[in-house]
């Protein structure tokens, strides 16, 4: 499994407790950015991580800022993604069941370290369950196209 990952200042501390959990997983990982906390601009490394996950060279991305939710509505402009924002367990799971997304969004200032590793964990090891909900994706994905 491939993962693109990144981050703005508020999410790069949490960004590297997760790069290296997924490490410690196996999982091959590549940072995208932020390097530093120095002040920046999260859509910069949303775009980044969405393109690179709808090329279809990752296949997935985890997205770091302080609520989580300006990454998730800048990689939801990115063609293809379906970024879900979830600091907690039951939107981790339900999301990959329910929306097939594919990159997940946290709040580095939201969630605690702990908690963000088991979201990680759900979020990776939940399968998509399509029938009905892949009826309502695609759904998404032909207004996107048309
Ligand atoms: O977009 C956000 C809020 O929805 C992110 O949490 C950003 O990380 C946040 O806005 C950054 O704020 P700062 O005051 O510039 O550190």
């Amino acid at each position: 499994m491939k993962i693109a990952i990144g981050s703005d200042h508020a999410g790069f501390r949490l960004k590297e407790i997760i790069k290296n959990f997924l490490k410690t997983k196996g999982i091959y990982v590549e940072d995208f950015g932020t390097y530093t906390e120095e002040s920046v601009d999260y859509p910069d490394y949303a775009f980044k991580v969405g393109e690179a996950v709808s090329r279809g060279d990752f296949d997935f991305g985890i997205l770091i800022c302080g609520t989580g939710i300006g990454m998730s509505i800048a990689a939801n402009k990115v063609k293809g993604i379906r970024a879900s924002l979830c600091n907690d367990l039951y939107t981790a799971h339900a999301s990959r069941e329910h929306n097939n997304a594919n990159v997940l969004c946290m709040g580095g200032r939201v969630v605690g370290d702990e908690v963000a590793k088991e979201i990680v964990s759900v979020w990776l090891n939940s399968k998509f369950e399509g029938g009905r909900h892949e009826r309502r994706i695609n759904k998404i994905r032909d207004y996107e196209n048309s």
